[in-house]
C-alpha cells in the first residue's frame, strides 16, 4: 500500500526489528495531539539512530465498538503519518479476532520490534476487553508517557472532540483543532 512518503507499510506480526523507537495508537484525523506524539518520536529516533514506527488500527476500533464516524480513510491516515517523516507504518486489521487478543499477546508482538522507547498518551489502552494499560506496558518496555496537548482554552484535543464538532457543524473549530489545511477525506465537506 502506498503513503505517498517514505514509509513503509506492514500488516501485523509480519515484522521484526533489532531496535526502534514506537508508538501505538488509531490516530484517526491525525490531529494536534497525535502530531505532537509523531513529531517527538520521530526526532528522538533520528537522534538515537533508530528506525521509527507508528503501530495503528483499521477501521478505528470504536467504528467497530460503537457506531462512530471515521474522520480519515486508511489511505489519507498513511498519508499523514508518513508525512512526519516515520520509517514504519504497522496497520493491523482491527476484527473480532483481532480484539479478543489478549493484552500479553499484544506485548509479546511489540516485543518482536524491540522498542527502546515507546511513546504513548496517558490513556492509551489495549488487549481484549481493554484489560491493558500504560503501567502494565512499563513492566515490559521503556514508556514515555505525551503530557496532554491542549487547545487555547486548554481542553484536551481528542478523536471523539472532533466528531463531536464535525456532528454539530461546527467545522471552524473541528479545522483549528485538526491542524490540517484540506479536511476533503471528510465526508460532506467542501474545502
Ligand atoms: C490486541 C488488542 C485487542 C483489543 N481489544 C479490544 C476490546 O476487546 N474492546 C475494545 O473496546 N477495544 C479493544 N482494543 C482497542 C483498544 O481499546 C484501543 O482502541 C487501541 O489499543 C488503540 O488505542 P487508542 O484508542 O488510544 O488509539 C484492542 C486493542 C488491541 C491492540
Ligand atoms: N491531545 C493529546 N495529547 C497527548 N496525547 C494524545 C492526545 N490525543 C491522543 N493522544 C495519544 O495518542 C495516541 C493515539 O490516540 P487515539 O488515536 O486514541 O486518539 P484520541 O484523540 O484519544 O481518540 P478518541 O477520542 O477516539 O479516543 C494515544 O496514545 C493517545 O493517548
Amino acid at each position: 500500500m502506498s503513503t505517498g512518503g517514505t514509509a513503509k507499510v506492514h500488516p501485523h506480526a509480519a515484522l521484526a526489528l533489532s531496535s526502534s523507537l514506537v508508538t501505538v495508537g488509531t490516530f484517526d484525523g491525525v490531529h494536534r495531539g497525535h502530531q505532537a506524539l509523531l513529531s517527538n518520536l520521530v526526532t528522538r529516533a533520528r537522534r538515537r539512530g533508530v528506525p521509527s514506527l507508528v503501530y495503528t488500527f483499521d477501521p478505528p476500533p470504536k467504528t467497530v465498538f460503537a457506531k462512530v464516524l471515521q474522520l480519515t480513510p486508511l489511505e489519507e491516515k498513511l498519508r499523514r503519518l508518513s508525512h512526519f517523516g516515520v520509517d514504519h507504518i504497522v496497520v493491523a486489521r482491527f476484527d473480532a479476532d483481532y480484539a479478543a487478543r489478549p493484552a500479553e499477546a499484544f506485548i509479546a508482538e511489540l516485543g518482536r520490534l524491540n522498542p527502546r522507547e515507546l511513546w504513548l498518551g496517558r490513556d492509551f489502552r489495549f488487549g481484549q476487553g481493554r484489560k491493558g494499560d500504560v503501567a502494565l506496558l512499563s513492566r515490559y518496555f521503556d514508556v514515555r508517557v505525551l503530557k496532554d496537548v491542549g487547545c487555547t482554552t486548554g481542553e484536551r484535543i481528542s478523536s471523539s472532540r472532533l466528531r463531536a464538532l464535525f456532528g454539530e457543524g461546527r467545522r471552524e473549530e473541528a479545522r483549528r483543532l485538526h491542524g490540517w489545511p484540506s479536511l476533503g477525506c471528510l465526508p460532506g465537506t467542501v474545502d
